[in-house]
C-alpha cells in the first residue's frame, strides 16, 4: 500500500500554502510537524480531497498504488479516516448517537469482513476510546479529551487503511494528550496514519518516520533516529548567568534554560556554537531537531 505525493502544490491567493511536495508515505505512523501556518492542514485537506489542488499539471498528483485519488473518488474516501483539526460537534448527540450518523454518512452497512454489523463495531470503538460509559450521555457535557476520543472514534469507523489525524490532542492537558498519543500508538501497523501536530512530544516515541514542513515544503524528513543522527555536532551546552541570556540568544537557537549550582544552562542548537559551549552528544532529542529547523 502506497500513498504517493508528486509535486503537490496550493496556492491561496498569494499565499503559497504548498510548494510541490514529493512524498511517498507507506504503512506505519507519520509525525507531521510544522509550525502554525507551516502547511500542515493544507497538505492533509488535499489529501482528504476537502481543498482542490491548484489547476492543471501546476498543483500535482496524489496517488493511492498508483491512481490518482480523485479518480478513485468515492472508492478512496471509503478507505480513510480523518480527524479534522475543529470540533464541529452536534453538542446534543451523544457518543453512540454520532457514530451511528456517521457511520451512515460513509456508507457503512451490512456487516464488516469480520462479521460484525455496524452497531457493534460502533460498540467496539467506544470501548477502544473508554468512552463505553458515557456512549448515551451528551456530548456537549464532555471533556476536551473525551470530544477528541469520539472524534478519533469516527476516524476509525469502518477500518479505514489510512488514517489522517489532523492536530489530535489540540487543547488537551498533559494526561489526556498523553492518552490520545498511547490510542494511536497502539493501532494496527498495516495503516498509513498520518499525525500533523506542532508538538514535539506528541509524536516523539510513536512515529516511524518523522516529516518537518516549513513555508510549505519539506525541509526535512527520516526516522526520529535519522534526524537525531543528523544533529550530531549542532547541540551544545553552556553555562552562564541571566545577563548573559540576552546576548545567547540574539546570535544562536536557545532550547531548556536550567538552572544548575554553578550558573544557568542553556542548550544551543545550531551549525555554528560558540567555543565554550560543550558539545551535547547522547541526549539529543527530537526537541532539538525541531529547534534546529524552525526556531
Ligand atoms: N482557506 C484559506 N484561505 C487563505 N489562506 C489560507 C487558507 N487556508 C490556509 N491558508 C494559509 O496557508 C498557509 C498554510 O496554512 P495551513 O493551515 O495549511 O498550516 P498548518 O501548518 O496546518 O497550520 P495550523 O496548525 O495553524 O493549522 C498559511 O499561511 C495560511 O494562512
Amino acid at each position: 500500500m502506497e500513498l504517493q505525493l508528486e509535486g503537490l502544490s496550493k496556492t491561496y491567493g498569494t499565499v503559497q500554502a504548498l510548494r510541490k511536495v514529493t512524498y511517498t508515505f507507506k504503512p506505519g505512523i507519520y509525525g507531521i510537524l510544522g509550525a502554525n501556518g507551516a502547511g500542515k492542514s493544507t497538505m492533509i485537506n488535499l489529501i482528504t480531497d476537502n481543498v482542490s489542488r491548484d489547476n492543471g499539471s501546476d498543483g500535482g498528483r496524489i496517488l493511492y498504488d498508483g491512481e490518482d485519488i480523485l479518480k478513485l473518488g468515492k472508492r478512496f474516501r471509503a478507505i480513510v479516516g480523518y480527524m479534522p483539526q475543529q470540533q464541529g460537534f452536534y453538542e446534543d448527540f451523544s457518543p453512540k448517537a454520532f457514530l451511528k450518523y456517521m457511520a451512515e454518512v460513509k456508507g457503512l452497512k451490512g456487516k464488516n469482513a469480520e462479521g460484525k454489523t455496524v452497531n457493534q463495531q460502533i460498540d467496539e470503538l467506544l470501548e477502544v476510546v473508554n468512552l463505553t460509559g458515557v456512549a448515551h450521555k451528551k456530548i456537549g457535557g464532555f471533556s476536551g479529551g473525551m470530544k477528541q476520543r469520539v472524534l478519533l472514534a469516527q476516524a476509525l469507523l469502518g477500518n479505514p487503511k489510512i488514517l489522517i489525524l489532523d492536530e489530535p490532542t489540540a487543547g488537551l492537558d498533559p494526561k489526556e494528550r498523553i492518552g490520545i498519543r498511547n490510542y494511536i500508538a497502539e493501532l494496527s501497523k498495516d495503516k498509513i496514519i498520518l499525525f500533523a501536530t506542532h508538538v514535539v512530544s506528541d509524536i516523539e516515541c510513536i512515529a516511524d518516520h518523522v516529516l518537518l514542513i516549513k513555508k510549505g515544503q519539506i525541509v526535512a524528513t527520516g526516522t526520529p533516529v535519522e534526524l537525531i543522527e543528523k544533529m550530531q555536532g549542532k547541540v551544545a551546552e553552556i553555562t552562564c548567568t541571566l545577563d548573559d541570556v540576552g546576548a545567547l540568544q540574539a546570535e544562536y537557537k536557545v532550547g531548556n534554560i536550567r538552572q544548575r549550582k554553578n550558573g544557568l544552562a542553556l542548550r544551543l542548537v545550531g551549525d555554528t556554537l560558540p567555543k565554550e559551549a560543550v558539545p551535547v552528544e547522547d541526549n539529543i532529542d527530537l526537541e532539538d531537531v525541531y529547534l534546529y529547523y524552525f526556531e
